[in-house]
């Protein structure tokens, strides 16, 4: 990834970096049960992320394939070449970690940022034109590191300037935002694809057993399967359930629906078609990426209204939380990005990239503690509870640096702030890999007062880098940072909770023992994408035994 945006000083300047972001690594992987229903375990440990470079799939791995599941990830953006936020990160890493049990290939819309890079795109499938979706052809870009991606060829669906969703940067484009217009028939596109390619129909000399679908663009594909009676197993991953694709229902037939499917039962959401519960209904099981989430999304508060649904889904023992994890590439001990790399223990080391922070972004050189924000500046993040106790940071000898981009008035008051405080906080609107690991390697504290999480990567990789995060307790957020360990948690969305909170990260700021501590304790937890196969194997598995007994009675 290039340039993507500009960084605010208080100078007025704009700065520019054309850094790569770093490859990816994947290390080895350890069973360890981790779902919903069982305790959330406690991620500090004297242990440290430590394993095998899965950065190339190797010998051992393809013989081990050889009694695996054939698994296609489908997913609309993935790190190596388009990311919104964290999907983007997921399903960059998690299908790497998964390869090492299974043959898993990913399957993507074939966006711009594909056909400009680098990447040979070999013609390998084809699917037919349905309902009101256009045939396409489907290319395979093979990674460096062997992992498989199957893109969708439609130009006039996916090559567009914007993000996967649309062509403002706010959210995931589900509808109730700045989405693209056709983003139905885009991702409908995508999930009969998807389906199609589950059949066998597609002419590709590979075929899945298994779908693993992730987020509302998705949700169509086991309906579809389910349409046509095809017991194909899936499952459904909600990574944020607050964006639904929801659509009018005047685009059932477009999109191929079957008029019985919209009700209740089926796609209808409150006269509505939505996605995200075609999904949840008709998908073999579904996760969610924290353990809190998934109970919390069984409640009114967070169900965005498909919590009855959600509760159903879970009293049958469909619904999971497996959290997600972070990959090797995140080890201030090795990253290349960094202006210098440390280990705990190492504060100088740290320094040097607080420094270097400070420098780049334009603030006063300092001894006071330095703020990190490193989100999409979107309503989730509660950025307007940061930016009301920016002031009060600022007065306490604190000093800020927000990345992110979103919201037009998020942005607006963010510039704002860096104008009004000069050498204190800076904006940077865009988003840029190389200095977002900077960051979080330079800061002593992430502030992270998202009103939901449903797991949430940031403050994992603040912690890895021993920057201490600040946030609200829910979803993953209260799964991942032990309250005064490794990081500070507040309980009620409310400004006076939230500066309780930002207060007690002051105190240990001044204590430089308790400060190191902290900091030394929050880079030794462990948050890998190992501790998420063996559910995720577990569940597949059930869902394919279930599939089969289907099948075995239908006979
Ligand atoms: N403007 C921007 N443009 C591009 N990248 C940006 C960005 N701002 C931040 N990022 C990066 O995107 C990632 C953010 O991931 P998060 O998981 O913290 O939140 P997000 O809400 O995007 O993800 C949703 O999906 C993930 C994955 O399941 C869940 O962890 C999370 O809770 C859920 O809200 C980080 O790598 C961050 O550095």
């Amino acid at each position: 990834m290039g340039v993507v945006g500009e960084a605010i000083t208080d100078k007025g300047e704009s700065d520019k970096s054309t850094k790569k972001s770093g490859e990816q690594d994947e290390s080895n992987l350890i069973d360890t049960s981790y779902i919903y229903h069982q305790p959330v375990p406690k991620h500090h440990s004297n242990h440290d992320v430590t394993g095998r470079n899965h950065s190339v799939i190797d010998r051992r791995d393809k013989d081990r394939l050889d009694s695996s599941q054939r698994i296609l990830f489908v997913t609309t953006e993935i790190t190596d070449f388009v990311k919104v936020g964290g999907l983007g990160d997921v399903s960059s890493s998690l299908p790497r970690a998964l390869a090492a049990h299974h043959d898993v290939r990913v399957l993507i819309p074939a966006y711009r940022e594909m056909i400009e890079s680098e990447h040979e795109i070999v013609p390998v499938g084809h699917v037919p034109a349905f309902a009101g979706l256009p045939a396409c052809d489907i290319g395979q870009i093979t990674c460096r590191d062997g992992l498989i991606l199957y893109v969708l060829l439609c130009p006039e669906l996916y090559e567009r300037e914007g993000t996967p969703y649309g062509g403002g940067s706010s959210g995931y484009g589900d509808g109730q935002d700045e989405g693209w217009q056709d983003n139905d028939i885009r991702f409908a596109r995508l999930s009969r694809a998807a389906a199609d390619i589950a059949l066998g129909q597609a002419n590709l000399d590979w075929q899945p057993q298994l779908l693993h679908l992730n987020d509302w663009a998705c949700g169509l594909a086991p309906a579809y399967l389910h349409w046509q009676g095809q017991p194909v197993p899936s499952i459904f991953t909600i990574h944020n359930l607050a964006y639904q694709g929801i659509f009018d229902a005047s685009r059932l037939d477009v999109l191929g629906i079957p008029h019985e499917a919209f009700d209740i039962e089926g796609v209808e959401y409150y006269g509505d078609l939505s996605f995200m519960k075609a999904g949840i209904v008709y998908a073999s099981h579904v996760t969610t990426v924290s353990a809190t989430y998934a109970q919390e999304i069984t409640t009114e508060k967070f169900g965005c209204g498909l919590e009855g649904l959600l509760r159903c889904k879970a009293d049958q023992g469909r619904l999971s939380g497996i959290p997600n994890g972070i990959d090797d590439s995140w080890d201030p001990r090795t990253d290349s990005h960094l202006a210098q790399a440390f280990s705990s223990n190492d504060w100088r080391g740290k320094r040097a990239n607080a420094d270097y922070v400070r420098r780049y972004f334009g603030l006063a050189s300092g001894q006071g503690p330095l703020f990190a924000v490193i989100s999409r500046l979107v309503h989730q993040k509660g950025l307007d509870l940061t930016i009301e106790a920016a002031k009060a940071i600022v007065h306490a000898g604190g000093q800020i640096v927000f990345m992110g981009s979103g919201e037009r008035h998020v942005e607006d008051a963010l510039r704002e702030l860096a104008i009004r405080f000069p050498g204190a906080i800076a904006v940077y609107i865009g988003f840029d890999e190389y200095q977002a690991r900077c960051l979080f390697a330079g800061s002593d504290f992430l502030l992270m007062p998202s009103r939901f999480e449903p797991c949430g990567l940031s403050q994992m990789y603040a912690q890895r880098f021993g920057s201490l995060p600040i946030a609200h307790r829910t979803g993953g957020l209260a799964d991942t940072i032990e309250d005064g360990v490794t990081g500070f948690l507040f309980d009620d969305m409310q400004f006076g909770s939230y500066m309780h909170a930002i207060q007690r990260a002051f105190a240990v700021h001044k204590s430089t023992d308790l400060f190191n501590a902290m900091r030394g304790a929050a880079m030794t937890g462990r948050y890998h994408w190992r501790q998420s196969i063996a559910p995720y194997s577990k569940l597949y598995q059930q869902a394919l035994e279930e599939a089969g007994d289907k099948a075995t009675q239908a006979r």
